[in-house]
């Protein structure tokens, strides 16, 4: 067995980033930008008006100051000339500067008659209008790598480039292997169960942003493993589900030998999640996740994100942790780390009383696994402590 923090290193040298793809602007929130996207022009272009009025010169502002309206100006549409000594433009939001004004007065500090403008109020400073390239410059950079957020995305637009240049998805095989699973939906025999776990960790590896092929269940037999193996062919990552353990129909690692894996790793010092194995198959590398249910997810959440990460081209950093104190008193933690699976409530960390590895129905209640380092000895309520949070759509 090895330590959680040395699995995961020997995890991300199996991996790096992957190559990039050009893809369209609307579809790129998600994705992970491979090159820098740089501005192609100035934000606002020309000065602005920034609030509906009048533009005019500021320095003959004042109460009861007249202004004769020589033009308009609305969004989209300058006026031709410029404005001269007690001039004004009628001016909107948006519309570029007139040459020869400086400021806006909003139109809640005049009156208008005919082609008369009076300023009724006392204007504040102003001068309400935003310089030429406010917000960025030609050649502004939102730099790589990044996950594109949807601000970012807006950015992108207006830089005015209509596609981007991102990390292609990574694409993983998911094979599920035992001859006790049925698909969801199936007819299930007496002592058969429905396959859950590929469908949790497709939804987990997608969020991150991979492409996830669920290919079908291998039974525990040598020739089948094989069939599933040379079914995922072409993945960047094979993720085998179940078959991990010592038992007698536990194959899936002299099988994956067989074909010619070259082992990392075979167990691992954490709780759920023991018998995790890695290395490299070919051009993939591969990860062999224990079947129990939580264990998979757990694995999954671990150790397979942060690799889907590096292959994005984000580095090589663990799950995030947060820190937050017990609600409540928990035991001393055996030689194993234990990712104990926790409501998060108003007092604090609660872990359930069962964190048995079968039991998806509490995972799906967890908000959080507190992480126990091993040999952690008793911890009290209040102290506190390092969790993983669970993402929640
Ligand atoms: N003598 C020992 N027995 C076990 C050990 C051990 O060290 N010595 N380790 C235990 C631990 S820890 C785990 S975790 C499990 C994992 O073993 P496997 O990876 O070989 O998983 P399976 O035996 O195939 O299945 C375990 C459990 O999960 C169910 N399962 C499997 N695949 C799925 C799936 N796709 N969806 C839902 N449920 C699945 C399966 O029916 C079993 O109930 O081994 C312990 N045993
Ligand atoms: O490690 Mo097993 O994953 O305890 O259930």
């Amino acid at each position: 067995m090895i330590p959680v923090a040395e699995a995961l290193d020997q995890l991300f040298a199996l991996v790096g980033p992957l190559g990039a793809e050009r893809v369209a602007l609307r579809d790129a929130a998600g994705r992970v930008l491979a090159a820098d996207a740089v501005a192609t022009r100035d934000q606002p272009p020309f000065p602005a008006a920034a609030m509906d009025g009048y533009a005019l010169r500021g320095a003959e502002v004042a109460p009861g100051a007249r202004f004769r309206v020589v033009g308009e100006a609305p969004a989209g549409r300058r006026h031709p000339g410029a404005v001269g000594p007690g001039e004004a433009v009628r001016i909107f939001t948006g519309a570029p500067m007139p040459e020869g004004a400086d400021r806006v007065v909003i139109q809640e500090d005049t009156a208008r008659e005919g082609d008369t403008m009076t300023v009724t109020g006392t204007p504040g400073p102003g001068p309400h209008v935003r310089p030429a390239g406010a917000d960025f410059s030609r050649g502004a950079r939102l730099e790589a790598p990044r996950r594109l957020s949807a601000a970012d995305v807006a950015l992108i637009a207006a830089m005015n480039l209509p596609e981007v240049q991102v990390t292609r998805r990574p694409e993983v095989a998911i094979l599920s292997t035992g001859d006790e699973l049925v698909m969801p939906g199936e007819a299930a025999g007496e002592d058969q169960i429905v396959a859950s776990n590929a469908f949790g960790l497709k939804a987990l590896l997608e969020a991150e942003g991979a492409t996830a092929r669920l290919l079908p269940v291998a039974r525990d037999t040598e020739a089948s493993l094989r069939a599933g193996f040379e079914l995922a062919a072409g993945a960047d990552l094979i993720l085998t589900v179940g078959g991990a353990s010592v038992g007698d129909h536990d194959l899936v690692a002299p099988v994956a030998q067989a074909l010619g894996m070259e082992t990392a790793f075979y167990k691992v010092a954490m709780r759920p999640g023991k018998p995790l194995m890695a290395g490299r198959l070919g051009e993939a590398a591969m990860i062999g996740l224990p079947g129990s249910p939580v264990s998979a997810i757990v694995c999954g959440t671990v150790f397979v994100a942060p690799v889907i990460r590096k292959m994005l081209g984000l580095g090589a950093a663990p799950a995030q942790r947060a820190r937050a104190p017990l609600a409540r008193g928990v035991g001393a933690n055996g030689p194993r780390q234990h990712y104990m699976r926790a409501r998060l409530t108003e007092a604090g960390l609660d872990p359930f009383d069962s964190q048995d590895s079968a039991l998806l129905s509490l995972l799906a209640e967890a908000d959080a696994l507190l992480v126990r380092p091993p040999d952690d000895g008793p911890r009290a309520a209040g102290e506190v402590m390092d969790y993983v949070p669970l993402p929640r759509p």
